[in-house]
């Protein structure tokens, strides 16, 4: 089956007269500012977390502020006054989308610090924070940092807690420690089932090498890394396969896509990388200087393709497009290079290279 690409729309360009519309567009910017806000909000539970916290702290440090200017008390307000301006950058930047992680390693700091401070100062009327944040540090900071902070936190409120031991003291203690550990056991957890995903979601089920969405990953990056002459795009499609399915059945045509997989797998150089792009077309990802080595790394993998795999009616083929990464700015640009020249050796019978001439 042929691939299709689709390209962007492009972009309306903003109006930049003046007047009336110019406010209209303006209020609009807000209001779009504002649903974005709230769409990312409901989806990225770190921010939701950074943004409940961040607030709520930065309205009990400013009650806080006025209440110590009321008493004359200074230094301790020029403090808190510093703590909310810190509170309202990290917020700023995480909201306009920067520093995500960076902010909540702050986040957990500044948390983790007055949890502490608010111990030693208030003794018993802090405990309720020391939960919240050994808690929630997991879901705002990597975890090294949570747990660190965690542990620093643990020790203050331990050794403020155990001035006068008793059983009331030993049963928060142990509350401590047991929300402590289960947050980060929970937090280690999921860190591993969204890396299980992450991996399912880079995968192609039925061949298990990476799929499309990696493929586009990366020739961004090769774009974007400048790698102009010295990457080359393979892309490979095999010959009238609909007759092996409609002949032989769909889950033979899927052991044929399987082996296909594997054989192209094998054939990888170091650098190199495959990709099932869809149906029955592949791609190969390669660091290669020029149009005749690409030509000849096709023609390789032409030959193994042919030689050595079989579909139960006989040889399998696959026909090769080829294209080199020139100035292209779009990785469909290239794609479409490479897939002309494969529309090329289609229209030539298939299995044989076709190699796009440089731009
Ligand atoms: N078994 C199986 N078949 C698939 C899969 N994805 C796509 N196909 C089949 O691939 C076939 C593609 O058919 P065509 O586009 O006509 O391509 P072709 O028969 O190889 O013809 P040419 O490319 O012109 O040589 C169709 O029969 C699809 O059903 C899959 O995951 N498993």
């Amino acid at each position: 089956m042929r691939s299709t690409i689709c390209f962007p729309v492009q972009a309306c360009a903003p109006r930049v007269d003046g007047g009336p519309t110019a406010v209209r567009d303006g209020e609009h910017a807000v209001l779009r500012d504002g649903r974005n806000l709230i769409s990312r909000l409901r989806h990225d539970l770190r921010l939701a977390i950074i943004t409940m916290l961040g607030s709520v702290t930065a309205v009990v440090l400013v009650s806080f502020l006025v209440w110590r200017l009321t008493r004359g008390e200074w230094v301790a307000a020029a403090m808190d006054a510093a703590v909310v301006v810190t509170l309202t950058i990290i917020l700023r930047r995480v909201w306009r989308g920067q520093y995500t992680e960076r902010a909540g390693g702050w986040l957990v700091a500044i948390n983790s610090g007055f949890a502490g401070l608010a111990c030693v100062t208030i003794g018993a009327a802090a405990h309720g924070w020391v939960y919240l944040v050994l808690m929630t540090n997991f879901y705002l900071a990597p975890i090294r940092v949570a747990a660190w902070s965690g542990l620093g936190l643990l020790w203050v409120a331990s050794v403020t807690l155990l001035r006068e031991a008793g059983p009331h003291q030993l049963s928060t203690l142990v509350t401590w420690a047991l929300v402590f550990g289960f947050a980060h056991t929970f937090a280690r957890r999921t860190r591993q089932y969204g890396d299980s995903l992450e991996l399912l979601a880079s995968l192609d089920p039925l061949t298990r090498i990476p799929n499309r969405g990696m493929l586009e990953a990366d020739l961004r990056h090769a774009i974007a890394t400048g790698q102009a002459g010295r990457m080359g795009l393979l892309v490979l499609d095999i010959d009238r396969f609909k007759a092996v399915n409609d002949t032989y059945g769909h889950a033979a045509g899927d052991v044929v896509l399987i082996e296909l997989a594997a054989l192209l797998d094998e054939e990888l150089r170091q650098g190199d990388s495959v990709y099932r792009f869809g149906g029955e077309e592949f791609v190969m990802l390669l660091p290669i200087g020029s149009e005749d080595a690409l030509s000849c790394a096709g023609e390789r993998v032409r030959a193994a393709v042919s030689s050595r795999l079989a579909a139960p009616g006989g040889p399998v083929t696959v026909a090769v497009g080829g294209a080199m990464l020139s100035t292209e700015r779009d990785w469909q640009d290239w794609f479409g290079r490479a897939d002309a020249a494969l529309y090329l050796a289609k229209r030539d019978g298939g299995d044989v290279v076709r190699i796009a001439k440089p731009l």
